[in-house]
């Protein structure tokens, strides 16, 4: 028998890397499963109560101020929107205000969840970008101090399934292509699909949602912060599959921003310096803050949701655009 004829490889070539801007998750949080349900169980019954009630905690859109609840649109403007939200604010005496019964019932349970985010998960996230910045690890982790000014919230939120006319009256997208206007957006498990990212070609993909993952989506506070180094992620919400579209759509999300006078220019970075990101990717013609930022986005929003306008304004403030997708 001869020898088999010994065949000479060379090293293996990678394909490129995707260059897909990309929600990533985070597992081993901490958070059980139960945990996450039991915040599932007060959104679903904040839902639930009546509207009437829910009524009472508005929030003051029109003003940039996101606190408290935001009812469905309905009548003619039905298209704009099919979701209805209630945002909890930091746990900080600037933002006591009014809650339902059924919140305050469970006040504390829900504070040490949203301190559990901020703490054992957001603050870590920040230590992790300063080192990819090369700045002082607790550089981020001090421009988002819980006992500071500023806002962060959590959000209970529900999509009203829509019929098939309707949703295709508008492409059927729930929510258009936006990106946050925050730190960094941390979407819990989310068993219903919808929510899709934009890659750079400008395709969309759904996002997975593992159930023991956190997807955490880089937001626009991060983008100038980091000269646009770290995107901020296009994403959109898409009606559900056949399967699914007769589902109510429970999201439990938790909003992270910078402290409220923090300005969005890009942070003093070896990195930065080294890629030539230093200097702003987007002009502000005046220094904007986070609080700004986010007030004004917010309030642009309200305009188009309550049908001020019919078009979403492109500027939002000091000539920087929001840019919105189909
Ligand atoms: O509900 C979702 O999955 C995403 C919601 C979202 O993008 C947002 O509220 O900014
Ligand atoms: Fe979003």
């Amino acid at each position: 028998m001869s020898p088999s004829k010994v065949e000479t490889i060379s090293t293996y070539e990678y394909p490129e890397e995707t260059k897909e801007r990309c929600f990533f998750y985070v597992v081993g949080h901490g958070f059980s499963d139960e945990e996450i349900r039991r915040q599932y169980a007060l959104c679903e019954a904040f839902f639930d109560l009546p509207v009437e009630e829910k009524t009472k905690y508005l929030c003051d859109t029109a003003k940039g101020d996101f606190r408290g609840y935001k009812p469905r649109s309905t009548g003619k403007l039905a298209t704009r929107d099919n979701d209805e939200r209630y945002n909890i604010p930091k746990f900080t005496p600037e933002h006591e205000r009014p809650h339902p019964q059924l919140i305050r019932d469970h006040w504390e349970e829900i504070r040490a969840f949203s301190l559990k985010i901020h703490n054992d998960v957001l603050l870590p996230l920040l230590r992790l970008f300063a080192y990819v910045l090369e700045i002082d690890e607790d550089y981020l982790v001090e421009r988002h101090r819980y006992e500071a000014e500023g806002l962060e919230y959590l959000r209970y939120m529900k999509y009203h399934p829509r019929t098939a006319e309707v949703d295709a009256q508008i492409g059927n997208i729930w929510a258009k292509g936006h990106t946050d206007y925050n730190t960094l957006t941390f979407l819990f498990h989310q068993p219903i699909a919808g929510l899709q990212v934009q890659t750079p070609e400008g395709n969309w993909k759904y996002v997975k949602s593992p159930r023991d993952a956190i997807i955490v989506n880089i937001a626009d506070a991060l983008e100038f912060l980091s000269g646009g180094y770290l995107k901020s992620t296009v994403h959109r919400v898409v009606r559900p599959p056949e399967d699914q579209v007769n589902r109510p759509r429970l999201s439990l999300i938790y909003f992270a921003r910078p402290e409220a006078n923090i300005l969005l220019k890009p942070v003093v970075s070896p990195l930065l310096q080294r890629l030539g990101l230093q200097a702003e990717t987007e002009h502000f013609s005046h220094d904007v803050t986070a609080e700004e930022w986010a007030r004004a986005r917010i309030a642009k929003d309200h305009r188009f949701r309550t049908g001020l306008v019919d078009q979403r304004e492109k500027e939002i403030i000091a000539g920087v655009n929001q840019k919105y997708y189909d």
